[in-house]
């Protein structure tokens, strides 16, 4: 992969881990992350080596936000024409799964790009919050879509109407946050759980993938229908016999990806 402005990228075994590398500027994500940001992803999507991702930032912080600087000069013409930070969508379609490993401050955009990952493990000086209101705009990269989802309504209004920032015990008990672990293990805990899940059958690793998104958009009624075609659809792969026959045999699975 080649070299990337605002992104450290390495494959540990496995695992795809793209460290934001903006570190004067706390990580604030500009249009260059945006852009590299999804050429990384894009990648290790593509790269059969790779089960599952990593997405962390620094000690201090994960993300401060959308970069404000880039923001104050845009008016509402260009805003609106060049469909401005509707790029970030592109991480939400990322097939494979991604960790967010989020440690210091994840701010507006950094909040939202946190929970763009499929689950966001926060060390103990981890800070989440919504500030835009205080800039004088609303967020923009989906944070009261996907906040909303993730709290309720009634912290996520508090959260985006105040601007205040929650730490990692608070969102955790809101349910935003996977699970909380020290600072100095947040980076082995997040390949740790990475690695796990890249040993399964990738197949089957997209479709649960698939099926929980699916979750915040369908009816319980198709959810439920969708869950159990894709279910019954495994049954077609060898790694379905394989996972099945190892427990049968009490062995260890040895997966293909087929
Ligand atoms: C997605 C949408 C729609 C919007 C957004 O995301 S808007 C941004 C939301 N985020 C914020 O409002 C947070 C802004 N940052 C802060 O409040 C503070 O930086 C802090 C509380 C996170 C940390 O404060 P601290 O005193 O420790 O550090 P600073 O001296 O303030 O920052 C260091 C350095 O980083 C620059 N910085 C920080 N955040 C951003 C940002 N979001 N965009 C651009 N630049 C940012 C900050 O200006 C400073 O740079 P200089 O040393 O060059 O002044």
């Amino acid at each position: 992969m080649q070299d990337f402005e605002t992104l450290l990228i390495e494959t540990r075994g496995d695992v795809g881990l793209i460290t934001l590398n903006r570190p004067k500027a706390l990580n604030a994500l500009n249009s260059t992350v945006m852009r590299e940001l999804t050429q990384a992803l894009r990648s290790f999507d593509a790269d059969p080596q790779v089960g599952a991702i990593v997405l962390t930032g620094s000690e201090k912080a994960f993300a401060a936000g959308a970069d404000i600087k880039e923001m104050q000069p845009v008016n509402f013409v260009d805003a609106y024409l060049d469909d401005l930070l509707g790029g970030w969508e592109a991480i939400a379609a990322t097939r494979k799964p991604i960790i967010a490993a989020v440690s210091g401050y994840a701010l507006g955009g950094g909040c939202e790009l946190a929970m763009m990952c499929d689950f966001i493990i926060a060390a103990e000086n981890a800070k989440f919050g919504q500030p835009e209101i205080t800039l004088g705009v609303i967020p923009g990269m989906g944070g009261s879509q996907r906040l909303t989802r993730a709290v309720g309504k009634a912290k996520a209004m508090d959260l985006v109407l105040t601007g205040r920032m929650m730490d990692a015990a608070e969102a955790e008990r809101a349910g935003l946050v996977a699970r909380i672990v020290s600072t100095e293990r947040l980076l082995d805990e997040a390949l740790e759980a990475a690695a796990k899940i890249a040993s399964f059958s990738r197949v089957a690793v997209l479709m649960a993938k698939d099926a929980v998104n699916r979750a915040d958009e369908l009816t319980l009624a198709e959810g439920l229908r969708l869950e159990r075609r894709l279910f019954q659809s495994l049954f077609a792969t060898a790694d379905q016999k394989e996972g099945m026959a190892a427990f049968m045999e009490k062995r260890k699975p040895d997966f293909n990806n087929r």
